[in-house]
């Protein structure tokens, strides 16, 4: 069994309760005014709770599981990996967010690196959690800092939210922007660099 998360106070079950997530789904079924037992519905309960530990797998990683491939390179200019996909899951309204991530840092003088798709890694280990975008991004630049030491991190996403879009007030196409900057690239030519490369098509 994975040890439960605690990192911001999300997860505590340590593992996934499928039994538990299939009567759930059941149960909300019978509360809309389903049948549950009919045909066309009869292996949802099932099929829904498995979905559902696939798209909180992230509850049960840790971004040291993703972050594992380092390298001494001697590179110390910045890394930027754009354009990463984000599938996530809106905590208030467990509706689907989607969009982009765009991840960049500047390594430590030592040029301690990573992996390019472990950055992707990374947007998943959070992403799939249920999340608001704004602790999405900041976890994902925080967890950088700590595990590469980098001298700076950069976050921006860029997400459309299903609860904007399908119910409510009903925009879709409004988008979210958020960033979370660190280190170094807080200097503001650094950053303006950084935003440049970023929104650049
Ligand atoms: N800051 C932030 N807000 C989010 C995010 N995802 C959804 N929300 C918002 O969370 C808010 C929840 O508001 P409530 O008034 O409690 O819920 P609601 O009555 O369903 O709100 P409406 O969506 O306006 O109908 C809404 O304004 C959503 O747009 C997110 O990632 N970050
Ligand atoms: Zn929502």
């Amino acid at each position: 069994m994975t040890d439960p998360v605690t990192l911001d106070g999300q997860g505590s079950i340590g593992e996934f309760d499928e039994k538990r997530a299939e009567a759930a789904v059941r149960e909300l079924l019978l509360a809309v005014g389903e049948d549950p037992d009919r045909e066309g519905l009869r292996e949802t309960p099932g099929r829904v709770a498995r979905a559902y530990k696939e798209i909180f797998a992230g509850l049960y990683q840790q971004p040291e599981d993703v972050l594992t491939t380092t390298f001494d390179l001697g590179h110390d200019e910045m890394v930027l990996v754009k354009d990463i996909e984000v599938f996530s899951t809106c905590e208030h309204h467990l509706v689907p967010f989607r969009g982009v991530a765009h991840v960049g840092y500047i390594p430590a003088s030592t040029g301690k690196i990573t992996g390019l798709s472990k950055l992707a890694r990374l947007v998943d280990v959070y992403a799939r959690r249920p999340q608001v975008q704004e602790r999405l991004t900041t976890q994902i630049a925080e967890s950088l800092m700590s595990i590469l030491e980098p001298r700076g991190v950069i976050v921006v996403i860029e997400c459309e939210h299903m609860c904007m879009s399908m119910r409510g007030i009903r925009k879709p196409g409004a988008k979210t922007l958020t960033s979370a900057v660190r280190g170094q690239l807080r200097d503001p030519a650094t950053r303006a660099e950084a935003m440049s490369l970023i929104m650049a098509s």
